[in-house]
């Protein structure tokens, strides 16, 4: 196990991210084996969630999922498995991704170059076994799906790279300030409505065009770097985006069934508006040039990660600022969050500690409906990629099938607070409304 807990910048993008939760599962009944034990209903405050179809007996696997993508967070990359999360701390990963490719296909844009073949690889993506390797390099949509991730993660590296060693400055970027800033008055000056969410999106969309004009007329920085959790993301992103293109390129391949398609994606609650508006109200007690700076801060972030990730892929993936904002802030407060596990061992002893690492973050569309409940009646643990669903108690017919996104130890007020901060959503569970009204009493 390892030596230190890390905390995030991007731990608020997670919503199932809880260590202790993260134990080999126990072995089921065959009786309980996995059959339709879910549907999804509406709920009134909550949006879409999972509902039992029918009673369901304690410890049985409801669901398990599959990752649309799946990656390691940066700063564990040297001791975890890119396939199976396998974590060997101090140990260091033996595979690497590795592939023969076409130096012409490398940079469509520069042509009548000879066609040379060139062993590429990643450093970003490790392996603990050939088999493992073999997995990664063979799943996906298509078999050219890998290759053109390994692409994405090369350049994105070799990005990150170039701008630590050049830290050159931009002049120009007082003029990108400038503009934005007028909008950003604009907003303030009650031109937009922020509770008024037609009017709230076409202001993003607005800003992110004027954003994106100024970027293309070389006016956006070229020096900001993006932090580890941010890399982490920004390959997360690439790997839909990939899968994106991928099936845009090749028609109806033969896929295993447990291959998510990105339409999957779009089942996702996108969280944008949730996300800015939050930030809206938060800065609504400062005075109007904080607010201003606060504003431009958040948006920025997430605008200079656009750019990073187009500066490094544009000569392979097509993504306009429309599709990563929609690829973004699904996986902003979607993603589970990927944990080590404890080992058999530890778990035998009773020894399992609360300092396990996290290990990276997936994207699984088919457990998002999963609400949180500070008593949740579902537990989720990790077995190697996929995520497994179990019940705590019997759940019964009709009943919401709830996990828990995170602590629920604190008091009403704390753990409505936490939650609105991290994911953007008052909580609206039983437990919090009868706590909240009998406080309120
Ligand atoms: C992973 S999604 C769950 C599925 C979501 N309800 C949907 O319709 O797609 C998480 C989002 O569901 C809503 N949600 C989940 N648990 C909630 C709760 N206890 N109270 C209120 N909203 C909740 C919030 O909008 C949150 O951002």
């Amino acid at each position: 196990m390892a030596a230190t807990t890390i905390t995030t910048a991007m731990d608020f993008i997670s919503i199932h991210g809880h260590p202790s939760s993260t134990t080999t599962p126990t072995t089921p009944d065959e009786k309980h084996q996995e059959k339709n034990w879910l549907s999804i209903c509406s709920f009134p405050g909550k949006g879409r969630g999972f509902v039992a179809t029918q009673q369901i007996p304690a410890g049985t696997i409801v669901h398990t999922a599959e990752p649309l993508a799946a990656v390691v967070s940066q700063e564990w990359i040297p001791e975890t498995c890119a396939w199976c999360f396998h974590f060997t701390y101090p140990k260091k990963m033996k595979y690497k991704m590795e592939m023969k490719v076409s130096t012409t296909c490398l940079q469509k844009k520069k042509k009548k170059q000879h066609p040379r073949s060139t062993t590429m690889t990643s450093k970003d993506v490790l392996f603990c076994s050939e088999s493992c390797q073999q997995k990664y390099q063979t799943y996906g949509y298509h078999k050219n799906e890998s290759e053109l991730l390994l692409r994405c993660f090369h350049a994105l590296e070799q990005v990150y790279h170039q701008r630590r060693e050049k830290q050159t400055s931009n002049d120009n970027e007082d003029i990108l300030h400038h503009d934005m800033n007028k909008f950003i008055k604009d907003l303030l000056h009650q031109k937009v409505d922020i509770h008024n969410d037609e009017q709230l999106r076409h202001w993003i969309d607005q800003a992110w065009t004027t954003f994106v004009q100024h970027y293309h007329q070389g006016q956006a920085t070229q020096t900001w770097m993006p932090d580890d959790a941010e890399r982490t993301m920004l390959r997360l992103v690439a790997c839909c985006v990939g899968r994106r293109q991928m099936e845009a390129e090749y028609l109806f391949p033969e896929l295993p069934v447990t291959v998510s398609t990105f339409n999957d994606l779009f089942q996702v609650q996108c969280n944008e508006l949730a996300y800015i508006r939050r930030i809206l109200l938060d800065v609504d007690h400062e005075n109007e040039s904080r607010k201003e700076k606060r504003i431009l801060d958040a948006l920025f972030d997430i605008m200079q990660m656009y750019i990073f990730f187009l500066s490094a892929t544009s000569d392979f993936l097509d993504c306009p600022h429309t599709l990563f904002r929609a690829i973004y802030f699904r996986e902003m407060a979607n993603s589970f969050g990927l944990w080590e596990m404890a080992s058999k061992q530890e778990e035998e002893d009773g020894n399992v500690t609360d300092d396990l690492e996290l290990l990276g973050w997936g994207i699984y569309p088919s457990a998002v409906y999963f609400n949180h409940a500070c008593d949740a009646n579902i537990r989720k643990i990790r077995k190697g990629r996929q995520m497994v669903f179990i019940s705590k108690r019997v759940i019964e017919q009709g009943e919401e099938a709830c996990i828990s996104y995170g602590c629920v130890e604190d008091t009403v007020q704390e753990r409505r607070k936490r939650l609105l901060e991290h994911y953007h959503f008052l909580c609206a569970c039983t437990r919090c409304e009868q706590e909240a009204s009998s406080s309120s009493e």
